[in-house]
């Protein structure tokens, strides 16, 4: 058999040469503005395949993982491409702490308005307008303070508790998913708290859902139009809201009572209102269930399982009982909220927040400035990456574990001999801190406590799946779960 091949002629294959040249000119502009950068002291470019998309794509695989890579390659500051934008992302605490306290240099107002005009329907009149500034922020500000909050969180405490007797007939004794237990209690128990029982809870339930499962892409910045459940769900829930706003809602929180006045009194109809208090329901929702359905998760998977945590709470009862002999603890569950110490519980709190959030603070530089070694230009992007301080294991020993009693046992974290004082930045921070970080760290108390004194609870042993956290939202707050975890409560006497 002749092995003999037969050459062909080589014939030119434009395809070919233009791809060719493509990469060429790829590699060489990738070249040429790396040395651009070094020369001009920018921060490190993170090094990409595709042009326009950047790093986006690899993020959204494991956002971990990337950003774990990169801080090894690049160090504490790098600039990464992502859909045609160039963002600074800064991970040492120190330059955090630093973008925090210069607001003027690092602005957010700008994301404040882009935030809520382009992913809400709030009129730009009302967003840009000194009544927001002036008036509406101070009056959220002073109702979520931890003076102005106490009527709101007794209701929610209230709620909480009654609707946690009232799911018992349909839960107890059965093996059950978790999410469907945990979830609608949270959203239930916030709604009522904040707008009364008049509330659309159930209409907009779904809505919400809809609504909140692409919430990141909606922020990234994809369009519309390939958003389309989630458009649909904004749509519902400003319907729902109008429509409350037009009706009688008296049982609703002072916040928005006062609230909804002053924007009346600008001659605002209850379309406007519904859009502003939609704005301020997916804050309120978003973050706080996720937290509490990963804190019962956690804390489960452990040994030993949530029975410290039980033992706590029984002790502040039994405690409570006996200061209070002839009371029922069921009515007074606010105080005993208010009043117990329950170190572990908060310990557990602050160490879900460390482990299951991504939040990221964006800011826009505004002046020609110099941060960690590194020169910014007006209209720069940085991001602060909080999770990445969280994951730190020079501050946080064995930080890829997750530990309840971690802030119970350490109370100084450092790095290199130095006392790192914002270790842990669920709420963000500065100017654009979350405001509701009273409320929600209060609320998590209550329905730990409201839980653990009606319920013991295990995982179902028959099944093996669980949930793991959806990763790709970053900078979005509490991750959110992906699966389920079927367990089995039993009414505790
Ligand atoms: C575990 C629960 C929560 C987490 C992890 C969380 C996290 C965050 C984060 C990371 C931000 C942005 C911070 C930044 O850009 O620097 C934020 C903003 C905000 N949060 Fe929360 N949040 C939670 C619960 C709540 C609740 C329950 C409310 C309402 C009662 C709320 C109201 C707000 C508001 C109004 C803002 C916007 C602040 C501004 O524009 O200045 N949050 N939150």
């Amino acid at each position: 058999m002749s092995l003999d091949v037969q050459l062909q002629p080589l014939r030119p294959n434009p395809k070919l040469f233009f791809t060719g040249l493509a990469i060429l000119a790829i590699v060489l502009q990738t070249l040429y503005e790396k040395r651009k950068r070094v020369s001009q002291c920018r921060a490190p470019m993170v090094s990409h395949l595709i042009p326009w998309v950047g790093s986006a794509l690899e993020i959204g695989r494991n956002p971990d993982t990337f950003f774990n890579r990169t801080q090894r390659k690049y160090g504490d500051v790098f600039t990464m491409k992502a859909f045609g934008r160039d963002i600074t992302c800064v991970v040492s605490p120190s330059l955090i702490s630093e973008i925090y306290r210069n607001p003027q240099k690092y602005d957010f107002g700008h994301y404040r308005v882009a935030l809520t005009t382009e992913c809400f329907a709030i009129p730009a009149s009302l967003i840009e307008s000194d009544l927001l500034s002036k008036v509406l922020r101070p009056t959220l500000h002073r109702h979520l303070s931890p003076t102005g909050l106490g009527p709101t969180i007794k209701s929610y405490t209230t709620a909480v508790w009654n609707l946690l007797e009232r799911e018992s007939s349909r839960f107890a004794g059965v093996s059950t998913p978790l999410r469907d237990f945990v979830l609608p209690v949270l959203y239930q128990s916030s709604a009522y708290a904040f707008f009364g029982r008049s509330c659309p809870v159930l209409e907009s339930y779904q809505a919400f859902n809809d609504f909140d499962t692409d919430f990141h892409l909606s922020l990234a910045g994809v369009p519309r139009i390939f958003l389309r459940k989630s458009t649909e769900g904004l749509a519902t829930m400003n319907r729902l809201f109008e429509k409350y706003f037009d009706g009688p809602h008296e049982g609703a929180s002072e916040y928005v009572l006062e609230s909804e006045r002053v924007i009346r009194d600008q001659g605002y109809d209850s379309k406007t209102v519904g859009a502003y208090f939609v704005c301020f329901f997916f804050a309120l929702m978003t973050n706080t269930p996720n937290l509490g359905y990963w804190m019962i998760v956690l804390n489960l998977r452990r040994e030993g399982g949530v029975q410290p945590l039980v033992d706590e709470i029984d002790e502040a009862v039994t405690s409570w009982k006996h200061q209070n002999p002839d009371q029922e603890i069921g009515d007074h569950l606010y105080e005993l909220v208010s009043t117990a110490e329950l170190p572990l519980l908060t310990s557990t709190i602050q160490e879900t927040l460390r482990y299951v959030t991504s939040s990221v603070s964006i800011r826009r530089v505004t002046e020609p400035v110099e941060l960690g070694g590194y020169r910014f230009d007006k209209g720069d992007e940085v991001a602060c990456m909080t999770r990445l301080v969280h994951l730190d294991e020079e501050i946080h020993e064995n930080a890829w574990a997750y530990n309840p009693r971690r802030y119970m046992d350490q109370k100084r974290f450092s790095k290199n001999g130095k006392i790192v004082a914002n270790h842990s930045m669920p709420w963000g921070g500065g100017v654009s801190m979350c405001a509701g970080r009273h409320f929600a760290t209060r609320a998590l108390k209550s329905f730990m406590v409201s839980l653990l004194i009606r319920y013991t609870l295990e995982i179902d042993s028959k099944c093996s799946e669980g949930p793991t956290f959806t990763l790709e939202r970053v900078g979005t707050g509490a991750l959110h779960l992906r699966g389920d975890l079927r367990v089995i409560l039993h009414a505790r006497k």
